[in-house]
């Protein structure tokens, strides 16, 4: 089988490919990846010469390259990962993310249809790796997002990755293509770009930065560790119904200001500071615009039927993921500096 990993050098997609690389010897793995500044090759030292893995740089923007790839290597199934998927940069550039999220989907569906539709989609499958962010925000409360809760996106990134969710059902009620789609909540471990929550908080702290928290830290996340993610995908890409969607959580909600409470005493303890140093660091900071209050995930579906579970607490995934960041200081100073430096003061500046 050859498999078409879109995102492959990427955080959660580097983690996808490594696992089926080298779990599953006898595909064959292209990664097709844009390498834009989340993407790093870095990420996949320690596979990129295994004989069943091959990377392609290509934008899924650009529909000719697009065919001309599936015309050319005929992979019998896709894992769509590639995206842009930070929040905030979706608040200041909208349009990059219906290009990549909205555009590059379905560019990928319509090579996929025309390559598959005249062979019956026989063996062939798409599946779209997705966010729990499509369902909208929940009160506190128990309430949970199910796969049946309606659609209510509200960021211009879940807004994105809702539409592109729409288009890969409607390319299987209308072309018949073979989907599976899965809902993920938020993810954590090696590898993660410093811009999101843990790893920046990570960075900063180490460098004796002010952290900051959005608002007053109240918004809650359900965190993933990331290795359990791509065992869920294992899951659902081996396992999975044709045409159903599974959604996939940590059971493992957290406000923000108590992850920056855990997360700062995880790095005291582990640097040798005294207790409480690395909270002096916290600073409120203007909360993002329209910032969704709270994701819970309700993940029974893929528990029960496919067998998946998480296979570490947040404290393990916690702590393996700081000592990651503390070993492997070269990874994040080099994707800190250039670019990164000029983004993250604008946006810092901007609040
Ligand atoms: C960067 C940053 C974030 N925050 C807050 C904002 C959120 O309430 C929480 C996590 O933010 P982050 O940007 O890391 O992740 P989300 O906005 O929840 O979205 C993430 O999880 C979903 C499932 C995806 O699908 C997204 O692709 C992924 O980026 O911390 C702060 O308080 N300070 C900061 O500096």
């Amino acid at each position: 089988m050859k498999i078409i990993i879109t995102g492959g050098a990427g955080f959660i997609g580097s983690h996808v490919v490594r696992l089926f690389v080298t779990k599953y010897p006898e595909y064959q793995i292209l990664n097709l990846d844009a390498l834009t500044y989340a993407g790093n090759l870095e990420n996949l030292r320690d596979i990129e010469s295994a004989p069943n893995y091959r990377l392609v740089k290509g934008d899924i923007t650009d529909q000719a390259f697009v065919d001309h790839l599936f015309a050319t290597e005929e992979p019998d199934a896709v894992i769509h990962l590639a995206a842009e998927s930070h929040v905030d940069r979706s608040i200041t550039d909208p349009l990059a993310f219906v290009k990549t999220n909205v555009l590059g989907t379905v560019h990928l569906l319509n090579a996929a249809k025309n390559l598959w539709k005249p062979l019956g989609y026989e063996g062939k499958v798409f599946y779209h790796v997705s966010t729990d962010e499509v369902y909208g925000s929940l009160d506190f409360g128990p309430d949970m997002f199910t796969e049946d809760t309606p659609y209510d996106p509200r960021s211009p990134y879940s807004a994105s990755k809702a539409s592109s969710d729409h288009f890969v059902r409607a390319w299987h009620h209308t072309y018949h293509m073979p989907v599976k789609l899965s809902n993920c909540s938020n993810n954590y471990g090696p590898n993660h770009f410093p811009e999101k929550l843990i790893p920046l908080a990570i960075h900063r702290i180490q460098h004796g930065q002010p952290v900051p928290v959005y608002g007053k830290g109240e918004n809650v996340r359900d965190w993933l560790f990331v290795k359990d993610h791509a065992t869920a995908i294992d899951a659902v890409f081996h396992k999975g119904k044709v045409g159903e969607t599974y959604n996939i959580g940590g059971v493992n909600e957290w406000a923000n200001l108590e992850l920056i409470h855990l997360l700062c005493d995880t790095l005291d303890e582990k640097t040798g500071k005294e207790k409480g140093t690395s909270r002096k660091l916290i600073t409120f900071v203007t909360d993002r615009a329209g910032h969704d209050l709270r994701y819970a995930i309700d993940s029974s579906k893929i528990m029960n039927e496919l067998g998946w579970k998480p296979s570490v607490t947040f404290e393990q995934g916690l702590s393996q993921t700081v000592d990651w960041y503390l070993e492997n200081q070269a990874w994040l100073n080099n994707v800190t500096s250039g670019a990164y430096q000029t983004y993250y003061q604008q946006q810092y500046a901007a609040r």
